[in-house]
């Protein structure tokens, strides 16, 4: 239905997410911050992709504008073919509720909903019925089985993040982005969180893209791209945490 509606580019074969020039100016005179300033980027389908570089070298920034949660100052950006520019706000709401997963560090859980309620509501408001065989091993998974029935304040937050990483996944959304997905996490439940993104990928053929400060969490991705000043200014393909670390390093050296 919604196809018919909005711009479909058929250059986009294969390409999962794409950034074409895009430039996002914060503030104005003398306070202006160019947070991006001219990104090219392409995350090709069943590909993860991690998003590193610097504090304040935009990579928050340009996850929001991919993600159709902030809107770039100028340049495109395509969703699985879909142009965002070419979005009215109703569209572009059902294209993150039907095509677009979200593991952010603040949780935003629903406080008075259970943790199952928390997991399927995404689907609940779409009208769609959860493939309860997937939600039951995305639950076992990520450790939450003896846990659906407790509200967010009765989880730790470790437990809070696997809900809401549980919720990016059970719709099979064709692309899931994360914001430091395991920023909060002690290393075995981040390394739970990353097997199950890489599984999202591997098995499933979604695409995963992350920001992230750890190389360990960046070395389960295919694929990590360097920011820096709002540039994209690197990337290193099937990475290991050390080769991510020499890369930082040099890069820092710049
Ligand atoms: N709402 C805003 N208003 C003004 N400036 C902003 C805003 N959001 C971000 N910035 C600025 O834009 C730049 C990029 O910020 P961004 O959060 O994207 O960086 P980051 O690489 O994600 O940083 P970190 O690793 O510290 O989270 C920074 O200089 C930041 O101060």
């Amino acid at each position: 239905m919604m196809g018919a509606m909005v711009e479909t580019n058929p250059a986009s074969d294969g390409i999962a997410a794409r950034a074409t020039n895009v430039k996002k100016i914060y503030g104005s005179g003398d306070t202006q911050v160019h947070a991006l300033a001219g990104v090219d980027v392409e995350f090709k389908k069943a590909e993860f992709t991690a998003i590193m570089g610097p504090s304040g070298s935009g990579k928050s920034t340009l996850m929001h504008c991919l993600a159709g949660l902030d809107s770039a100052t100028s340049g495109s950006v395509d969703i699985g073919g879909t142009e965002l520019t070419s979005l009215s706000d109703k569209q572009m709401t059902q294209l993150r509720r039907d095509r677009i997963g979200f593991v952010f560090q603040a949780f935003n859980l629903v406080p008075t909903l259970t943790a199952l309620e928390n997991i399927t509501l995404p689907l609940d408001i779409a009208g769609r019925t959860p493939d309860q065989e997937w939600l039951n091993a995305v639950v076992d998974r990520l450790g939450l089985t003896n846990r659906l029935d407790h509200r967010p304040s009765e989880l730790s937050g470790g437990q809070q993040q696997r809900v809401a990483c549980a919720r990016a996944l059970v719709g099979r959304p064709e692309i899931i982005f994360g914001d430091e997905p395991t920023g909060n996490l002690d290393s075995h439940s981040g390394g739970e969180v990353l097997d199950i993104l890489r599984a999202a990928v591997t098995e499933f053929g979604q695409t995963v893209v992350i920001v992230t400060h750890d190389p360990r969490a960046a070395s389960y991705a295919d694929r990590v791209v360097f920011l820096s000043d709002g540039h994209i200014v690197d990337e290193l393909r099937d990475p290991t945490a050390d080769s991510i670390i020499d890369k930082m390093k040099a890069l820092e050296n710049i």
